[in-house]
Parts: C-alpha cells; structure tokens; sequence
C-alpha cells in the first residue's frame, strides 16, 4: 500500500520597520515587514515545517539553521524549494496544503491566489490542492497589537513512487 503522511508546521515572527513584508513568497506593501534571519515568511515557514514534519525530518531550524551566514535575508520561496526537492528525493508528493496565516493588518485577500500559485508552482502541484486562509485576531494579542504575526499550516503527503 502507498504510504500517506501527514505534517503540522507553526511560525511566528515579529514585525519591525524597515523590513519588507513577505507572506507566501509575495511581496506586499506595508509599512513593517517580518523580521528572521531569512526574509521572515512566516507562512513558508510554517508551510515547510509542516513538510519536514511528514517526511519526519525535523523542522527548518534543524536544516537551514540561523546561525548559517548561507541563509541570512534568503528568500524562503528558495528554502521551501529545498524542502520540495527532499520531498521528491524521498518519493512524496504533496496530496493538499491548508494554513492559515495570523494578522491584523494588512489585508492579504487580494494576494491569496498569487500565493497560492507561487506554493504550487514550488511543490510541482496545481493551485487547487493549495488553501490559504488569514484570520485578524480581532485585536486580541502580539497580533492583534500588530508586534508580529503568526503562521499554521496542515499537510497530507503520499508516497508517488519508490
Ligand atoms: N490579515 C488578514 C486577516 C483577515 N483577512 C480576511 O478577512 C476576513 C475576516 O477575517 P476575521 O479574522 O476578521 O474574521 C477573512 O475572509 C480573512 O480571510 C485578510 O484578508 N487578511
Ligand atoms: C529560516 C531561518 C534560517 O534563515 O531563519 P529565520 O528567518 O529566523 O526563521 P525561523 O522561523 O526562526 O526558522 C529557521 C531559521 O533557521
């Protein structure tokens, strides 16, 4: 029988100025951006978490760890495609993603389905297989405070070939 597994990933980041806000590998325009070692997408790093977690390979920290001069203000849309390739080494492919990303402010609606086409075209998937969804958090919190966001992210792999 052809194996099925699943992944939960969780991130969170905090907002600054004078950083770029990435979410889902899409620039948007914002007055505070993320702050990490990396371009701090929270959303891709949960997503990726949440990968290694199904091929039971720890978390990102583990593989690009910050403390690597490699990885300083690397976009994580080139560190998800690492995550990917390990999948297909391993014989997986991604059967469907859902997370959802935590933010008061900006409204990511209107970016979704770039997003959304960005992941697929990464993990070699249509975007139909690929949800995202936001949530505010009604102002409660280091969200709703607009200090950082947050990130979750759920998904079933299977094995494609061995
Ligand atoms: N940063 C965000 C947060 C939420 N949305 C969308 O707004 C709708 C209402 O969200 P609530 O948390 O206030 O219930 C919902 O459709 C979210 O997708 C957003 O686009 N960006
Ligand atoms: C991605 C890495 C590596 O650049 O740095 P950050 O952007 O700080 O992100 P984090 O969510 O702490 O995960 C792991 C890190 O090692």
């Amino acid at each position: 029988m052809n194996s099925i597994r699943i992944g939960i990933g969780y991130d969170v980041h905090p907002l600054i100025e004078g950083r770029k806000l990435y979410i889902g590998g899409v620039e948007i325009p914002h007055e505070t951006g993320l702050l990490g070692h990396s371009d701090a997408d929270v959303l891709l790093h949960a997503i990726a978490d949440a990968i290694l977690g199904a091929l039971g390979e720890g978390d990102i920290g583990k593989h690009f760890p910050d403390t690597d001069e490699r990885y300083k203000d690397i976009s994580s849309v080139a560190l998800l495609q690492e995550v990917a390739d390990l999948a297909q080494r391993k014989g997986y492919s991604l059967g469907n993603l859902d997370c959802v990303l935590l933010a008061q402010r900006p409204k990511i609606a209107p970016y979704i389905l770039q997003m959304r086409e960005t992941i697929a075209a990464v993990l070699h998937v249509d975007a139909a297989v690929v949800n995202i969804k936001a949530t505010t958090t009604e102002k409660l919190g280091f969200v709703g405070r607009e200090e950082g966001m947050a990130a979750e992210a759920v998904v079933l792999l299977y094995q494609s070939m061995l």
